[in-house]
């Protein structure tokens, strides 16, 4: 059982409060005074919906520096503002006790600016929860150079044990989960504006297709199933139809050259045996009939 402090109870902080509630932790959380009720009403609804049965145990404070006390991993989830976050930090450092672990729940903030005025650099570190924190499995962690090996094994401890799953990627602007999201919506407004589709089109199309597949492997599996020389031709179109955005980038390119054509030539982006082939297949066939089902 882990101390743990929410700061911010908006609609990331109350999901983060609930998936750690839920998993048995001490929680106490903070917001701003005038707005403290409302975002602890809000958040036993949440907590109600998310359980069913289960009693919310949270302590919900006025004062900064009560809401932390004795807080062994203290997360913030305040408006993705620089200057906000970094008032909040100064803040903090009068108050953390000194083992503590403070993880920003920032979207899109470079971790190294983010980290300026706090005292314990290497005890600072991103957890990039999803909405609705308490549904969603994955949960991106950054690290600043600066940050220690041990604070990252105890936060992915702690994420491991609300049930998460914590994906290690680099401090950059976005991490990947935002630009991928990003890159998505760009090109499907696109579809948009060319009139492809209209949005109600395009959104049911990702549901229903590429959407519906992702569940099950990323885009790299899924490429390497297709078959990159297959990827390849469809970007040579793509390219002459739509300009130098769908270029055939030079990793594809190389692989392609050493003959790594994907699943089908034993080895694309990653190696795969005769066995892994029929695997692949076989789980991605079976979660599909399931999801089908769920989603009928
Ligand atoms: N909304 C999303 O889908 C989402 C997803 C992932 C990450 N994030 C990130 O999570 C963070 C919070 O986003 P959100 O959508 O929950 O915002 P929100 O506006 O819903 O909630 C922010 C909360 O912080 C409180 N607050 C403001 N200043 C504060 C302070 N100084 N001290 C304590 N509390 C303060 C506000 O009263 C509010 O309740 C942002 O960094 C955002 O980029 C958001």
């Amino acid at each position: 059982m882990t101390a743990v402090s929410v700061i911010g109870l908006g609609t990331m902080g109350q999901g983060i409060a609930v998936a750690a509630a839920a998993a048995g932790h001490v929680v106490a959380v903070f917001d701003q005074p005038e707005r403290l009720e409302g975002c602890v009403r809000a958040l036993s609804d949440r907590f109600a919906r998310y359980t069913a049965n289960g009693e919310l145990k949270i302590t919900a404070y006025g004062v900064l520096g009560d809401a932390v006390r004795g807080a062994e991993i203290v997360i913030e989830a305040v408006p993705e503002d620089l200057g906000v976050k970094h008032e909040l930090f100064k803040d903090l450092n009068a108050h953390l006790d000194p083992a503590a672990v403070l993880a920003t729940n920032t979207s899109s903030l470079p971790l190294d600016q983010l980290a300026g005025p706090v005292a314990a650099p290497e005890r600072f570190l991103a957890a990039h929860f999803f909405n609705p924190a308490e549904l969603i499995p994955g949960v991106e962690v950054a690290a600043t150079p600066r940050t220690a090996q041990e604070s990252i094994d105890r936060l992915t401890t702690f994420l491991h044990s609300c049930g998460k799953e914590p994906i290690l990627v680099a401090p950059r602007a976005g991490f990947v989960a935002n630009r991928l999201q990003l890159a998505l919506f760009l090109e499907a407004l696109a579809c948009v504006e060319d009139g492809t589709a209209t949005a109600e089109e395009v959104d049911a199309v990702i549901r229903r297709t590429v959407g519906f597949r992702l569940p099950a492997y990323g885009p790299f599996t899924i490429a390497d199933m297709a078959g990159l020389d297959v990827y390849h031709a469809i970007l040579g179109v793509l390219q002459t139809e739509y300009g130098p955005r769908f270029a055939v980038p030079e990793r594809l390119q190389e692989l392609i050259d050493a003959g790594r054509l994907g699943v089908k030539a034993g080895a694309g982006f990653r190696e795969y045996s005769r066995s892994d082939a029929a695997d692949l297949v076989g789980r991605r066939d079976a979660l599909y009939r399931r999801l089908a089902e769920a989603l009928a």
